[in-house]
């Protein structure tokens, strides 16, 4: 089963109009026309239109870092999916540890986002990761197999074949402590060994499991090398057109 390489920019809170748009044209034109793997914008939510604006008609997809899951109605600061699609996203990253820690995201909550991003054609990249204190007590695989069984309630084979999963350990996380490949291939690998038994294996050898936590061009080869791991969710370096072409061409 081959999966195509997904590298995603998650652009957390940063940027600004012209900063974003310059950006976003910077990777472009690194990118070029036909790149090898499939390369993913995350603005914020305020600079999604401009990002997508600069990526019309190129090989570069836009993606949201949130949605509401409901649909037009009375929820003050909030965004839907048809919202999203509407000003040309095509992902949405669900779940991510910094709104599970300074939001309160449940695992409840992400399959409510999950369910409303396939509804409204949005793929979703559901992150899942653990904490160094979970680590360190030997809980990774336990908090890792929760988040995911929590996060996919509900989901058919059918559509599970489409979605993503981000692996990012939360120590990992803006820290420059990469995960060392063969910790990052351990985890990734149970992974698809649990969505095997979710779904099917079949369905299991279709999903793309990123990794995500200080992914640099000087590090992303070789954990883009391991068999199990099929893209990476990237923040700081994906602030600098140098940087992320640099991983993508890895
Ligand atoms: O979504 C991206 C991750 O939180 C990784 O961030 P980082 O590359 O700055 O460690």
């Amino acid at each position: 089963m081959t999966r195509r390489t997904l590298i995603a920019g998650n652009w957390k809170m940063n940027m600004r109009s012209a900063s974003a748009r310059s950006l976003a044209k910077g990777i472009v034109d690194a990118v070029g026309k036909s790149p090898a793997v499939e390369v993913v914008l995350c603005p914020p939510a305020a600079y999604l239109a401009a990002v997508a604006d600069v990526t019309a008609g190129t090989p570069v997809e836009v993606g949201a870092q949130n949605l509401y899951a409901a649909d037009d109605g009375a929820f003050t600061g909030e965004l839907n999916a048809s919202m999203l699609t509407d000003v040309g996203c095509r992902f949405v990253i669900l779940g991510h540890s910094e709104r599970r820690q300074l939001m309160g995201e449940t695992d409840a909550d992400v399959s409510k986002k999950l369910h409303a991003a396939l509804a409204g054609n949005l793929v979703p990249i559901v992150c899942v990761g653990e904490t160094l204190q979970q680590r360190e007590t030997n809980e990774t695989e336990a908090v890792v197999e929760s988040q995911i069984r929590g996060s996919l309630e509900g989901l058919d084979e059918a559509r599970a074949a489409g979605i993503v999963i981000a692996y990012e350990p939360v120590w990992a996380i803006g820290t420059g402590k990469v995960a060392t490949k063969e910790q990052a291939e351990a985890v990734h690998a149970f992974i698809r060994d649990l969505l095997g038994k979710m779904f099917t294996p079949d369905v299991a050898a279709q999903i793309r499991i990123q990794y995500g936590g200080s992914v640099k061009p000087s590090n992303a080869s070789e954990l883009l090398a391991q068999p199990n791991i099929d893209g990476a969710l990237v923040g700081g370096a994906s602030l600098k057109v140098e940087d992320f072409a640099g991983i993508i061409n890895s």
